[in-house]
């Protein structure tokens, strides 16, 4: 490249864009003309989708370290820079009975929920600080946590805690990162119901918040353009939860 020639800016990192949240958020900023890369664990009509609009897109399962590791450096591969990091790839588990099954449960969502940001996060240090040289503005890393944290829950515990666990990390990284880059999560409760969600689960789910509705993943697209605007916010924790710790 001549050096007259523009410095592509920086892109947006996501993880697990193949659908809902992530893909939500990678078409938002790719229509606005911003890079995108994405990851995904299982091929989905999402992937070609965002590809067609110029996202690159990696394939990744944070199952393993190895896993992780790879992905880390896949994403070096890919650039030198970048804007943002946005911990999106989730497994919403329910939890198992049987000792074993519940073991394997408990240590599958720290893995996802907890190593994968902690190790990407430390892997891609350097991008983000070099995003930040190189467009003079702080870079961001966003946690997606949940709602639920407040409150546990009887029937996804080991996935609650493991997002409990994410939300001190935001804490550690934000001291870390700073000033260069603004470490947040945003703590969802609900945003889009899945396929298969009866009548009823609808019902009793939009009562638990005051707002009392599902505002769809443009809620959370739009929280995240708020963070990465804002310059004096980091390590903190934003309840995109309709007032439900409110709700009695
Ligand atoms: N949707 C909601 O109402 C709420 C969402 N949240 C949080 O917001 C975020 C987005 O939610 P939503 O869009 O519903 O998320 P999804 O349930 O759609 O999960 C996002 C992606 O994460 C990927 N993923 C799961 N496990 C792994 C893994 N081991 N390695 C790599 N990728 C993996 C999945 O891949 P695959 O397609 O292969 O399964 C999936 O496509 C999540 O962090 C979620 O916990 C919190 C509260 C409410
Ligand atoms: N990875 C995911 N995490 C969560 C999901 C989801 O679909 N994928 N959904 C919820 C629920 O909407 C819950 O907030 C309300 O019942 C929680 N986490």
């Amino acid at each position: 490249m001549s050096s007259q020639q523009a410095v592509p800016a920086p892109p947006i990192l996501i993880t697990g864009a193949a659908q809902r949240s992530g893909y939500s958020l990678a078409k938002h900023w790719l229509a606005k003309g911003q890079a995108v890369i994405f990851s995904y664990r299982t091929f989905k009509p999402g992937v070609n989708e965002l590809t067609a609009l110029g996202a690159v897109a990696i394939q990744a399962d944070f199952a393993t370290d190895e896993g992780i590791f790879n992905f880390i450096n896949q994403v070096k591969a890919q650039t030198p820079s970048l804007r943002a990091v946005i911990h999106n790839a989730s497994d919403w588990a329910t939890d198992e009975k049987q000792p074993e099954a519940a073991a394997a449960i408990f240590k599958q969502m720290f893995q996802v929920h907890q190593q994968a940001p902690f190790l990407i996060n430390l892997g891609l240090e350097s991008l983000l600080l070099t995003g930040a040289e190189q467009t003079g503005q702080m870079t961001d890393i966003i946690h997606l946590t949940d709602d639920a944290v407040r409150r546990g829950s009887s029937k996804h515990s080991a996935y609650v805690a493991s997002k409990a666990a994410l939300e001190n990390l935001t804490l550690s990284f934000a001291s870390r990162f700073a000033p260069q880059i603004k470490v947040n999560a945003i703590a969802p409760a609900l945003l889009a119901f899945n396929k298969g969600d009866t009548a009823d689960y609808q019902k009793k789910a939009l009562a638990k918040s005051l707002l009392g509705i599902e505002p769809g993943f443009i809620a959370l697209t739009q929280t995240v353009e708020f963070l990465l605007k804002q310059p004096y916010m980091t390590g903190a924790i934003l309840p995109l939860n309709g007032g439900r710790h409110l709700q009695v």
